[in-house]
C-alpha cells in the first residue's frame, strides 16, 4: 500500500525527527536527493545551466543547497529570488560558495535555463502562486527547460490536489518524506510529473494516512480466488438491475463486467433479457421484480435503467445483502433511504452524478474531488467510489463513524477509458467482487485497479498508461481485457499454495 499524509502529519513527524538530528540535517537530506535526481535528469551536469527559482520559506531552502551540489560538480546554477529580503540565509550562502550567483535577469537565465529548479513553495503554500511567483512559472513552462518541483510543484494544495489559479507545471517532483495527497489526485496531479520520494527517515507508524493507494501485491492478496471446494454460490451470485428498452447496452456491459470480476452466476433483472442472454448464454434471467429473482450475494443497480429505476431500487435497497448503486439508480436515491440499511451499500457516482447529489456544480466536484468524496461518504453514511480522471473511495463517514479512515485513490486507468459503457463494466465488476465477499472499500478499490489496468492492456501502447501510442477502445474490449489484467496482478505476486510450480 501506498499512503500520503496531509501537511499537519508531515510537520509532526518532521519536528520529532528533527529533535533527534543535528540542526539542518534533515535540509541536506533532501537538498542531496533532489541534486541526485536533478543531476540524472541533466545526464552530464558539469557546464549545464540551472536556474532555481527561490521562495521565502525551507522549499527555497532545499532548492538552494540541491544548486550548491550541482554548482560544485560544474553546473552553472542561477538563483531567482522571489523575495531578496526573505531568503534562506544558509542555503544562499552554500550557493555562492559553491560558484552560483543571484540572477538579476530571472526571464533572461530562464529563457536558457536546462534545468528548472521550482522551490517557490513547498507544504506551506497556499492558495495558487502569487502574483510575483506567476511570470516566472510561465517562464519556467515556455523555456523548454526540464522542471523539477521541490516537494510539489508550487501552487498546488497539498492536501486535497485542489489548484486555486496559477502553479508550477512539473516534468518531475521530487517529494521528501512521504506522498502528499495532492501529488496523487487531479486536477494537481496533472501538474506533478514523474514522482520520486526521497526518504528522510519520519517515523509515520501510527499516524493515520490521509489517502491510500493499493498496489500490484495488495490487490492479488484481495483477490477472490476459487478453492477446491467451490462451487457458485460460494463464488457469489451477483444479481444485476440494468438497461431499458431504451439503453439494452448498459445491461449487456453490466453482467460483462460481472461475469470477467469472477461471479459464480449473475442473475440478471430487466429489460434487456433478450439483448443479455444474445451475448451471455450463461447468465440467468428473471422477468419479476428483483427479490423475486432468487438468491443473490450483492445487488448491482442502475446503469441504463433510464426513467424506471425508483421501483426496483426501493426492492433492491430492501434486501439484507450488499448493493452498488450507479447511474440511474443514483438520482432517486434519498440518503435515509441508504443509511438505514444495515448491509454495505456503494454508490458509484461519476462528477456529474456526486455534483447532483450534492447540490453543486459539476465543476466544483472535479475542483475538489477529495472534499467531494468525503461529503458524500457522511451524507450517506456509505462507501462511495466518484469515477473520473482520478478515481476515488471513500469509506463510510458522518454520524456514527468517528474514525476517519483513508480515501483510496486509484493509481491505475486511462483516459482512453472515457467512453460510453466503461462505467457500466466497472459496476458489475465491483459487484462481483462484493458478492465474493469483499468489504465495499475493497470491492469499489479492487474492482477499480483492475478496471484501469484492463483499459490500458485494451488500448496497448508503450506508455505506463497506455496512452502513449495507445488507441481507442470500446467498453466491451475493457471488460474482455480483465482477465488480463486479472492474470497479470495475481501471476506476478502470488505463487500456487503447495506447490513447487507457483510463478511468484
Ligand atoms: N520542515 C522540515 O523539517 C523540512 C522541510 N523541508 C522543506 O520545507 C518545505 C516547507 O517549508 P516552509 O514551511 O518554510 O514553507 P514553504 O513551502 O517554503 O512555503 C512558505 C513560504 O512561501 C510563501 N508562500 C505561501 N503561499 C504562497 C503562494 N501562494 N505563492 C507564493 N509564496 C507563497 C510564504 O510566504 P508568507 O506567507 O510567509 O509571506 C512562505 O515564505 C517543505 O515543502 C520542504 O520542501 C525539507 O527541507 C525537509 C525538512
Ligand atoms: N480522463 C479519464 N481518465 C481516466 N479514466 C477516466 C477518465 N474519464 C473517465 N474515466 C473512467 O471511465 C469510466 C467512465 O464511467 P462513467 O462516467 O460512468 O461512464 P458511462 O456511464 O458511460 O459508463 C469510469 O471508470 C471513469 O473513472
Ligand atoms: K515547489
Amino acid at each position: 500500500m501506498r499512503a500520503a499524509y496531509g501537511v499537519e502529519t508531515v510537520r509532526t513527524a518532521e519536528r520529532e525527527l528533527m529533535a533527534r538530528l543535528p540542526e539542518g540535517a534533515l535540509m541536506q537530506r533532501a537538498a542531496a536527493g533532489l541534486a541526485a535526481v536533478c543531476a540524472g535528469l541533466l545526464g552530464r551536469v558539469y557546464g549545464s545551466r540551472v536556474v532555481l527559482l527561490v521562495g521565502s520559506g525551507d522549499n527555497g531552502g532545499d532548492a538552494l543547497y540541491a544548486g550548491a551540489r550541482l554548482a560544485r560538480r560544474g553546473a552553472g546554477v542561477s538563483a531567482v529570488l522571489l523575495d531578496a529580503g526573505r531568503v534562506h540565509a544558509g542555503g544562499l550562502a552554500a550557493l555562492r560558495a559553491a560558484g552560483g550567483r543571484v540572477a538579476g535577469d530571472a526571464l533572461g537565465v530562464l529563457a536558457r535555463a536546462e534545468l528548472v529548479v521550482d522551490g517557490i513553495t513547498g507544504i506551506g503554500g497556499r492558495g495558487g502562486l502569487r502574483d510575483a511567483a506567476v511570470p516566472l512559472a510561465r517562464a519556467a513552462r515556455d523555456s523548454g527547460a526540464v522542471v523539477v518541483a521541490v516537494d510539489l510543484p508550487s501552487g498546488v494544495e497539498a492536501d486535497s490536489g485542489e489548484v486555486r489559479g496559477e502553479c508550477v507545471r512539473a516534468d518531475a517532483t521530487v517529494t521528501f518524506g512521504t506522498y502528499k495527497p495532492g501529488l496523487l489526485i487531479d486536477p494537481a496531479r496533472e501538474y506533478v510529473g514523474a514522482v520520486r520520494l526521497v526518504e528522510l527517515g519520519l517515523d509515520l507508524g501510527t499516524a493515520e494516512a490521509d489517502v491510500e493507494a493499493l498496489q500490484h501485491a495488495d490487490v492479488a492478496a484481495l483477490l477472490p480466488v476459487p478453492g477446491a471446494e467451490s462451487d457458485k454460490y460460494r463464488r457469489g451470485v451477483v444479481g444485476v438491475v440494468a438497461g431499458s428498452e431504451r439503453y439494452p447496452g448498459a445491461a449487456v456491459l453490466a453482467v460483462a463486467g460481472a461475469l470477467r470480476g469472477g461471479a459464480g452466476a449473475v442473475r440478471y433483472v430487466g429489460h434487456g433479457a433478450d439483448a443479455v442472454i444474445a451475448r451471455f448464454p450463461e447468465a440467468l434471467v428473471h422477468a419479476g421484480p428483483p427479490s423475486k429473482a432468487g438468491r443473490v450475494q450483492a445487488w448491482v443497480v442502475g446503469p441504463g435503467l433510464g426513467e424506471d429505476a425508483d421501483g426496483a431500487l426501493e426492492d433492491v435497497l430492501a434486501s439484507d445483502v450488499p448493493v452498488l448503486v450507479d447511474a440511474d439508480g443514483l438520482r432517486p436515491l434519498a440518503p435515509e433511504r441508504v443509511r438505514g440499511r444495515d448491509a454495505p451499500t456503494l454508490l458509484t457516482p461519476h462528477a456529474g452524478e456526486a455534483a447532483a447529489l450534492l447540490g453543486v456544480s459539476r465543476e466544483e466536484v472535479e475542483a475538489g474531488r477529495l472534499v467531494a468524496v468525503r461529503e458524500l461518504a457522511a451524507l450517506y453514511g456509505a462507501t462511495v467510489l466518484l469515477k473520473g480522471s482520478t478515481t476515488l473511495v471513500a469509506p463510510p463517514g458522518g454520524a456514527g463513524f468517528a474514525v476517519r479512515r483513508p480515501v483510496r485513490v486509484n493509481p491505475t486507468g486511462t483516459p482512453w477509458l472515457a467512453t460510453a459503457g466503461s462505467g457500466d463494466v466497472l459496476s458489475g465488476l465491483a459487484g462481483a467482487l462484493l458478492a465474493a465477499g469483499l468489504g465495499a472499500m475493497d470491492a469499489g478499490s479492487v474492482a477499480a485497479y483492475l478496471h484501469g489496468l484492463a483499459g490500458r492492456l485494451a488500448a496497448g501502447g508503450q506508455g505506463g498508461d497506455g496512452v502513449l501510442g495507445g488507441a481507442p477502445v470500446g467498453a466491451h474490449d475493457v471488460a474482455d481485457a480483465v482477465p488480463g489484467a486479472w492474470r497479470g496482478v495475481v501471476g506476478r505476486w502470488r505463487a500456487a499454495p503447495g506447490t513447487p510450480f507457483g510463478t511468484a
